[in-house]
């Protein structure tokens, strides 16, 4: 679980943060959703140690990041995985190397343990077969796909994704959506996705938090926001016609 208490982050004079507390929990897809500027990627690089707060704590399994021994830092960055926003594969590597790469970083492992590892991963995103090609030569779902099976393939606690879905057209999108919502659920990963889709919010929303200049303005799953009176989130949310008739549909069909 990840533990989030009175989070505060400023640069300069201005406060992009401002005082912030949720949990995480494992086997959970958590959303960060909210305008653009309202804090998401500050927060999330919080997450993952890039920003240091001025103020408030973050605590993985009770482990409080900031207070961590050097020793103890090595230990948790092994612990997470990353899925960034176009995929972030190294271009000139195949999807094996790709792959392989934080294990040839992190640990000791025999060529065969890793390929072995490397082998199990691409299989559970249903890339087998494609160890020897290029990023160039996949689509984009399929570089995604590379992207979260480099993400798992050291086994993480917790896996942070910003906006896993950009650049996908809708029904591959879902498909990617899908795939890190179970992996979530079949590894008990504490998974935390910064996310502009609002499909992503109704499909894989298992709780969703909407920060609202900084601060959390509402916390609720999928089925929540449906129903949420909140005029900040309704009008983010469902600020478009679809989402509108979807949310009149919800409404009418649970009177
Ligand atoms: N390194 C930085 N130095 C100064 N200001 C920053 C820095 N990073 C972010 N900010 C400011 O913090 C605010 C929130 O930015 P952030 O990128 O977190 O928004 P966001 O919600 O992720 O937006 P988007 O959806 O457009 O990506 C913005 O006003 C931005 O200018």
């Amino acid at each position: 679980m990840i533990e989030v208490k009175d989070l505060h982050k400023g640069f300069g004079d201005v406060e992009v943060l401002k005082g912030i507390s949720t949990k995480f929990y494992p086997g959970k897809t958590n959303l960060i959703i909210g305008q653009s500027g309202s804090g998401k990627t500050v927060f999330l690089k919080s997450l993952i140690g890039l920003h240091t707060p001025e103020k408030g704590t973050i605590s993985f399994d009770g482990r409080i990041n900031t207070k961590f021994t050097e020793e103890e830092k090595q230990q948790w960055r092994q612990e997470i995985g990353m899925v960034f926003q176009g995929s972030a594969l190294f271009d000139s590597q195949t999807v094996e190397d790709n792959v392989m790469f934080p294990l040839k970083m992190f640990t000791k492992k025999s060529k065969e343990e890793m390929l072995e590892r490397v082998n199990f991963v691409l299989k559970r995103v249903k890339l087998e077969n494609s160890n020897d090609k290029l990023p160039a030569e996949l689509s984009g779902g399929m570089q995604k796909r590379v992207a979260i099976a480099r993400a798992i393939v050291m086994n993480p606690k917790y896996l942070f994704c910003d906006e896993p879905n950009s650049g996908l057209d809708p029904r591959t999108a879902i498909v990617i959506d899908k795939l890190i919502q179970e992996i979530t659920d079949e590894y008990q990963i504490t998974t935390v996705i910064n996310t502009h889709d609002m499909n992503s919010v109704m499909e894989i929303g298992e709780k969703i938090i909407f920060l609202n200049k900084g601060k959390k303005e509402w916390e609720g799953t999928s089925d929540d926001i449906f129903s949420t009176e909140n005029e900040a989130v309704v009008s983010f949310v469902y600020s478009s016609n679809l989402f509108k008739k979807v949310r009149e549909a919800h409404l009418n069909k649970t009177k």
